[in-house]
């Protein structure tokens, strides 16, 4: 099996009285899509800032595709971040001819071929769309770059429960003929189950479960019930 491909070693982030990282400590083996779950506020979006080299930690290590994150790193990462808009007067065709341009490893045709099946029109303007189908557009804008590392952030937020389903089911599948390994933050534990090979459950800055999803689900049965029992054990803030 090769190198893992985010090491965090006792990382710690604070901004002001409140730590967003506490001393995380986590291993992310490559090419498993893994789910980083848990409650708002515990530092998931810090946890990708850092990977990607937005956030310096104040103290600890990280090692990302075996480096520094950076500028060198960056190129082999495709990140969505939460919350992310795109231009409203581009196209959906003019944003991914903005990503063929500036994206390292953008596939063109890749791109086309999620638009069709997310249902995503080229000529449509990105103004004139619903949450849901800029969120579509956002996730495509990642999803068709071939690099080694994908972080998506809340990326089915404003997508409804039916699509999102399909939409699922097509990541899977395109992933199954791909090694990459994507890093994926979400809440809605339910409608994501099963996407996820390994899991990270996070709370207050650190990390309280890393395993493949199997064994969790063995241990404690569907992620909603791990969901519950965890954070009950833990206590939410
Ligand atoms: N730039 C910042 N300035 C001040 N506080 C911040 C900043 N970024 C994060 N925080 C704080 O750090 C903590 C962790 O935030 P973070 O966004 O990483 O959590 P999260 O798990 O992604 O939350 P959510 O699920 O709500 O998106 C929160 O208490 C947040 O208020």
């Amino acid at each position: 099996m090769s190198e893992p491909i985010v090491v965090c070693k006792q990382l710690s982030k604070q901004y002001g009285d409140k730590k967003a990282l506490s001393g995380i400590s986590l291993s992310v083996p490559a090419g498993k899509i893994v789910g980083v779950l848990g409650p708002n506020g515990c530092g998931k979006s810090t946890l990708f800032r850092t990977i990607t080299g937005l956030v310096q930690p104040d103290q600890g290590e990280i090692r990302v595709l075996g480096q520094t994150p950076g500028w060198r790193t960056n190129k082999d990462i495709a990140y969505l971040p939460d919350r992310a808009r795109w231009y409203p007067f581009h196209t959906t065709l003019k944003a991914f001819e903005w990503g063929q341009s500036f994206l390292p490893g953008f596939d063109m045709a890749a791109a086309r071929s999620f638009a069709e099946f997310m249902d995503i029109e080229l000529d449509m303007r990105i103004s004139g769309m619903s949450r849901g189908q800029e969120a579509r557009v956002m996730l495509i804008l990642c999803m068709a770059r071939k690099v080694p590392l994908i972080i998506l952030d809340e990326p089915f937020a404003g997508i409804d429960v039916i699509s999102r389903e399909a939409i699922i089911s097509g990541i899977i599948d395109y992933l199954e003929e791909r090694e990459q390994s994507i890093l994926i933050s979400t809440h809605d534990i339910q409608e994501v189950e099963g996407l996820f090979d390994y899991t990270i459950m996070m709370n207050k800055g650190q990390a309280i479960w890393t395993g493949d999803t199997e064994d969790l689900r063995a241990e404690y049965g569907s992620l909603h019930h791990v969901f519950r029992t965890l954070y009950k054990k833990e206590g939410i803030r």
